[in-house]
């Protein structure tokens, strides 16, 4: 099974930037699957219209998740309990709109896909996610593959929750800090593990975001509105084999295409 799983699109330059290579990344991968976090797809960064999610479902996509951004958008709650594959972080309160998890047929077989947030240094009052997750792999065959987006800004809950469900899932990828980490790797137990996948979105900005309006932010303490940036983009992605047999991790390549720089990898 060979699951595509693409970073927090920003912005219409973010959309813009996955319409462009989404293509050329299929037809050189062919994965079974692709997920894609569109917790920043609306125009201002914030949150994702049913528009969006049509769209990318209708070019291939197969999975949406999303996180603290995922009620940026009013009109979300009239669609998030129709889209069968679009899914929120699961740990948010009983009773929340939505699903936190969906499971794909694809060709390789059957992909759970959960989305959970962290809690460190996150707004929203969360249910752990760590037993949130054990609650949800209960709730799964043995014969599932299992990918979790974990939406989170420390990288030591990120790897705390990844050493927490080693064996029990097929990989735990890392979202929400928009900057890809070079730290790919295979847990003991054969789950894969990178603490942030990166974003979809502005090269020369600040985690997507217009640089001044964040350096006028931090110099004056002041609120200031920020915009997505302009300007060249960056594309960034991971790829995962996982056996067929174990379910767990056999290869992960991150995928990372600058506008200045060739495709790496
Ligand atoms: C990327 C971040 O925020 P947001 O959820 O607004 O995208 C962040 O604060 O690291
Ligand atoms: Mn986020």
């Amino acid at each position: 099974m060979r699951v595509l799983m693409i970073g927090d699109v920003v912005g219409n330059i973010g959309r813009q930037t996955l319409k462009t290579y989404l293509p050329k990344l299929k037809q050189m991968y062919s994965p079974d699957a692709i997920v894609v976090n569109g917790e920043n797809a609306a125009a201002n960064g914030r949150g994702i219209q049913r528009a969006i999610v049509r769209e990318w479902l209708d070019a291939g996509i197969d999975c949406v998740t999303l996180g603290n951004h995922a009620w940026g958008q009013g009109e979300v709650f009239d669609f998030i309990d129709e889209e069968a594959h679009l899914i929120r972080p699961a740990n948010f309160p009983k009773g929340t709109p939505g699903k936190g998890m969906t499971v794909l047929s694809t060709k390789g077989g059957k992909l759970a896909v959960i989305n959970l947030m962290g809690r460190a240094y996150m707004e929203s009052a969360l249910d752990c996610p760590f037993r949130t997750a054990d609650r949800l792999l209960q709730q799964l065959s043995h014969n599932t593959y299992i990918l979790i987006d974990f939406h989170a800004e420390t990288t030591s809950e990120k790897q705390a929750f990844a050493w927490y469900v080693d064996g029990r899932v097929s990989a735990v990828v890392g979202t929400h800090t928009h900057v890809q980490t070079a730290d790919e790797k295979i847990l003991p137990k054969g789950t894969g593990y990178l603490t942030d996948v990166g974003m979809v979105g502005p090269y020369d900005s600040v985690i997507g975001m217009e640089r001044t309006a964040v350096i006028k932010r931090f110099v004056t303490q002041l609120p200031v509105r920020f915009e997505v940036a302009k300007g060249r983009t960056q594309f960034n992605a991971v790829l995962f084999d996982f056996d067929k047999e174990t379910k767990k991790a056999k290869k992960i390549k991150r995928i990372r295409i600058d506008d200045d720089m060739p495709l790496i990898g």
